[in-house]
């Protein structure tokens, strides 16, 4: 069988070091990837990372017209650029290339757009890719049904520029049925890359759940995961907790 094609949209902070994980990895191949500039146009992902081989040729947003996913053929899409990403690939979608979401903030018209490509193509979207914060939602939710009365808060702390609340800690309030106005608390400090915590707090003892991404190759490693379930599934949403609980339930190892 041939390598996976992989096609990136977004080649900031985390789509660098996505399409790293995803250049390191024999079983892909890098075909593209796609950002809001022009910034080193048509140059190779693979050299600027500092690979001694041509991959992952880079393109402009403006590029993208309808023939650019005929022409560059990709097995699956990994968005890791911002909400307004989704706008330019409905013909990828169209033709049933997987699509992987990772941006952690959609506006509702947006999250609307992707949701509706789930009828042409499998679609995961996740605000929080890594392996080890969805099997902490996982957890969370056997420790909510242990101790059903435990006050619960959620804490999350990322790099001091990122400017909105997590989208983990909101889908982590989620699953645990909080109101995310009063039970989530965001801290921004210096360089951290990601860190959530859910504390249980009970009258004479505190349980903590804590999950943290020491360096956003865990979002490489993730997104790689998320390929390797999708490809090949019918269309619909999926997640990556909802994945987790399955292989939880049948005794699969995660890791
Ligand atoms: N789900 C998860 O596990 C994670 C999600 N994220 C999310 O991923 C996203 C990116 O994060 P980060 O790398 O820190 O952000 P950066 O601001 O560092 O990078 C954003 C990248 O996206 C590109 N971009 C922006 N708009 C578009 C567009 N319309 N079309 C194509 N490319 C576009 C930018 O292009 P240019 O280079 O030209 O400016 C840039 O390369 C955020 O939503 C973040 O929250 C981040 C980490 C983990
Ligand atoms: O913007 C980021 O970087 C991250 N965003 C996510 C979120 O909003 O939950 C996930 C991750 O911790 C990094």
């Amino acid at each position: 069988m041939g390598k996976i094609r992989i096609g990136i949209f977004g080649f900031g902070k985390t789509g660098k070091v996505v399409a790293n994980e995803f250049l390191q990895d024999s079983l892909f191949t890098l075909v593209w990837v796609v950002r809001k500039g022009d910034t080193d146009h048509q140059k190779y992902a693979s050299r600027l990372l500092g690979h001694e081989f041509d991959a992952g040729e880079i393109f402009s947003a403006d590029d993208i017209d309808d023939s650019f996913f005929r022409e560059r053929p990709v097995d699956a899409l990994v968005d890791f650029s911002d909400s307004t990403g989704v706008y330019l690939y409905a013909k990828a979608a169209q033709a049933g290339i997987p699509i992987i979401s990772a941006i952690s903030q959609y506006e509702q018209e947006e999250l609307e757009i992707l949701k509706s490509y789930a009828e042409f193509a499998p679609v995961l979207y996740s605000p929080n890719i890594t392996l080890g914060i969805n099997v902490l939602m996982v957890a969370a939710q056997i420790l909510q049904k242990i101790a059903p009365h435990a006050d619960i808060e959620i804490v999350e702390e990322h790099f001091k520029g990122k400017k909105e609340v997590s989208g983990t800690a909101k889908r982590i309030a989620n699953v645990l049925s909080l109101n995310v106005e009063e039970h989530l608390n965001s801290i921004r400090v210096g360089g951290i890359v990601g860190r959530h915590e859910i504390i249980f707090g009970m009258p004479n003892q505190t349980i903590r759940l804590s999950h943290e991404s020491i360096s956003r190759a865990a979002f490489g490693q993730g997104a790689i995961f998320a390929v390797n379930f999708l490809i090949g599934k019918s269309p619909g949403m999926y997640t990556m907790e909802t994945i987790i609980a399955e292989m939880f339930r049948q005794n699969i190892p995660v890791y």
